[in-house]
């Protein structure tokens, strides 16, 4: 059913911590021949410089060493066919695995809600974006990175299920996490991103919501392409 000719547009996708955005913006990007961008790999990129440059101390971040950082990252995505998406490198190291870590995800939202980070990376994401065919995930990619973006979806499933797949992921990978800390990171992470004052994550208007949480990464195309179909071939 797809056209010949789509127009190439910018996809949003924001949503709710570890619902399958990334994974899905991915799959998105294969089928249409887009730029993937993860944004939530770039907080948690100049998060994991903070820890290893002395800005977050047992987990406490003094906001003013994170911002005097800020000029000394450098961050680009190299694809890596392998994986079908590009990693993250943090001033030319390979940072995809290290990025991940329950102890980035444990600061990560506090990093993300500082002014001056947020103003750096929004500016790389919109530079990112500038030539369209680009499928973006995160928390403010409809509202504020691409609020004319011509397709946005909200991103949501029940929580006991997005913290059990996070928790499979993690223990596949060899971490050792508890079910319990994931869950509650899960929680705390969302509930700081909906109420920090710069940005916070919520529903764009002109979204629509796709819950997940009984969904198939293959239904949830069936679903996407009808949706796209409409809008980047005038359907
Ligand atoms: N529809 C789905 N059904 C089952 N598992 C999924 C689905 N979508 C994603 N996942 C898995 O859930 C975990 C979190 O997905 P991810 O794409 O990293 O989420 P987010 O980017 O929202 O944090 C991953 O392990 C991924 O493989
Ligand atoms: N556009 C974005 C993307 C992520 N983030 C922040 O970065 C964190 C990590 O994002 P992520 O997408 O990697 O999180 P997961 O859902 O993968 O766990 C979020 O909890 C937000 O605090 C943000 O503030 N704005």
């Amino acid at each position: 059913m797809e056209c010949s000719k789509p127009k190439k547009i910018i996809i949003a996708i924001d949503g709710f911590s570890s619902c399958g955005k990334s994974t899905f913006a991915k799959t998105i990007a294969a089928k249409l021949g887009y730029i993937f961008i993860d944004t939530g790999a770039m907080y948690r990129a100049v998060t994991l410089y903070a820890l290893e440059h002395g800005a977050i101390v047992s987990g406490i971040v003094d906001e003013e060493k994170v911002i005097a950082l800020l000029d000394d990252i450098s961050i680009d995505f190299r694809f890596n066919p392998e994986r079908g998406a590009s990693d993250i490198y943090v001033n030319g190291d390979r940072a995809e695995g290290r990025i991940r870590t329950i102890e980035v995800s444990n600061c990560v939202s506090r990093v993300s809600s500082i002014r001056q980070v947020r103003e750096k990376l929004v500016a790389m994401q919109q530079a990112m974006g500038r030539q369209r065919g680009v499928v973006m995930d995160g928390r403010d990619i409809g509202t504020v990175v691409f609020p004319n973006a011509e397709m946005k979806i909200f991103m949501t499933a029940d929580p006991e299920v997005r913290a059990r797949r996070r928790y499979d992921e993690l223990l596949a990978k060899g971490d050792s996490v508890s079910l319990e800390e994931i869950r509650a990171n899960i929680v705390a992470r969302d509930k700081a991103d909906m109420t920090r004052a710069i940005s916070p994550l919520r529903q764009a208007d002109d979204a629509v919501v796709l819950d997940n949480s009984h969904m198939t990464v293959e239904e949830q195309m069936t679903w996407f392409m009808e949706r796209f179909d409409r809008i980047a071939c005038g359907r």
